[in-house]
């Protein structure tokens, strides 16, 4: 059984535009709204492939309707901790060369009472073997320290914890030990606090943060690929994608695909990888933050190497 927990959901606008110019009125070509937020992203690429994973979130008022009645057109189950604050609106700009310009709103403050509503939310729902992925920001009134208060509570009743997120509560979980952690090479340089310009430099990072209890790192490294680096594993591999049309999301459809596969099979790490970024590479040909189906992601076959070239440069620098 599989849990996203997303603190911070989002209804994420894209809008179609010929040419981003700063100060003139853009008129948009097209335009979708996704229901958002990195778990529920998750749930919804699961969902996308007949995997049932329960989405806890919180909601409130018309905007939190909205979101909910999309989660259920995706077919993911919900469990909705009903909140004050609506959620957010995150707009995506999306140029016809694939460059996107992403505006998240910072999202609604939620109590006390709220929070610890949706941590019992969660809690209610594990059962030994489950995987709980918390993903994303945290909005106001959470505390930094919230996914790495998780770690402890969800692993005494027998889950595997990953957590995808950023900032201080990235810097505060990693002190916490999660089993897995998905950082993209921003997130990975912030959290070894130096910077990172090779293969060789991302495997280094990832086994530092193995060093300080993480049980697998899954690197996201955009265009080129992802490193997976577990106690006696360490993998490389790519999904060729010709022409991105919108990366945005694509970061949870790789852990979805992770996700999906070592939930299965837990010893298969490079059929977790490939898979992770078969769904990856599918997700970044699709339009706005749509989530990849099994036809989508067959069409995008990943190559896994055990061997990688430590002096390979990152083309994300
Ligand atoms: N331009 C690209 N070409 C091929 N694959 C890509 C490209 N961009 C992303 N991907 C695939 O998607 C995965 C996730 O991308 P990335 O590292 O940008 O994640 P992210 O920053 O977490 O994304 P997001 O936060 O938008 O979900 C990569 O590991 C890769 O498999
Ligand atoms: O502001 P956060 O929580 O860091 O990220 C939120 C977000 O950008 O992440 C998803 C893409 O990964 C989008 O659905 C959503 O808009």
């Amino acid at each position: 059984m599989i849990i996203t927990l997303t603190p911070n959901p989002s209804l994420d606008k894209t809008l179609q535009i010929p040419r981003l110019e700063r100060g003139a009125v853009v008129r948009a070509s097209g335009g979708r709204v996704d229901a958002g937020g990195k778990g529920v992203n998750v749930s919804r690429a699961l969902a996308a492939h007949g995997l049932a994973s329960t989405a806890v979130l919180p909601l409130g008022g018309a905007a939190g309707a909205r979101l909910a009645e999309l989660l259920d057109l995706a077919g993911v189950p919900a469990r909705v901790v009903t909140v004050a604050g609506e959620p957010r609106v995150n707009v995506t700009v999306a140029e016809p060369d694939g460059v996107t310009t992403k505006i998240n709103e910072p999202g609604p403050a939620l109590s006390l009472s709220e929070v610890s509503e949706m941590v019992d939310a969660v809690v209610g729902l594990v059962s030994p073997g489950t995987w709980v992925a918390g993903c994303g920001s945290l909005p106001s009134g959470v505390p930094d320290s919230f996914y790495a208060d998780l770690v402890p509570r969800l692993r005494d009743l027998g889950a595997h914890v990953v957590v995808d997120t950023s900032g201080p509560a990235l810097r505060a979980v990693l002190a916490a030990g999660p089993d897995l952690v998905k950082p993209n090479l921003e997130e990975l340089v912030e959290a070894v606090g130096r910077p990172l310009s090779t293969l060789g430099d991302v495997v280094s990072a990832a086994r530092e943060l193995l060093e300080r209890g993480i049980s697998t790192v899954l690197a996201s490294l955009g265009a080129d690929g992802a490193v997976l680096v577990s106690s006696g594993v360490c993998l490389y591999g790519t999904a060729r994608v010709s022409r991105p049309l919108s990366t945005v999301g694509a970061g949870d459809a790789l852990l979805a695909g992770y996700l999906a596969h070592i939930s299965s099979a837990p010893a298969d790490f490079g059929g977790a990888l490939a898979n992770a970024l078969s769904f990856g590479a599918a997700a970044t040909s699709l339009p706005g933050s749509r989530m990849p189906g099994p036809d989508e992601v067959a069409a995008f076959p990943a190559t896994v190497h055990e061997r990688l070239d430590p002096s390979q440069k990152l083309s994300l620098l």
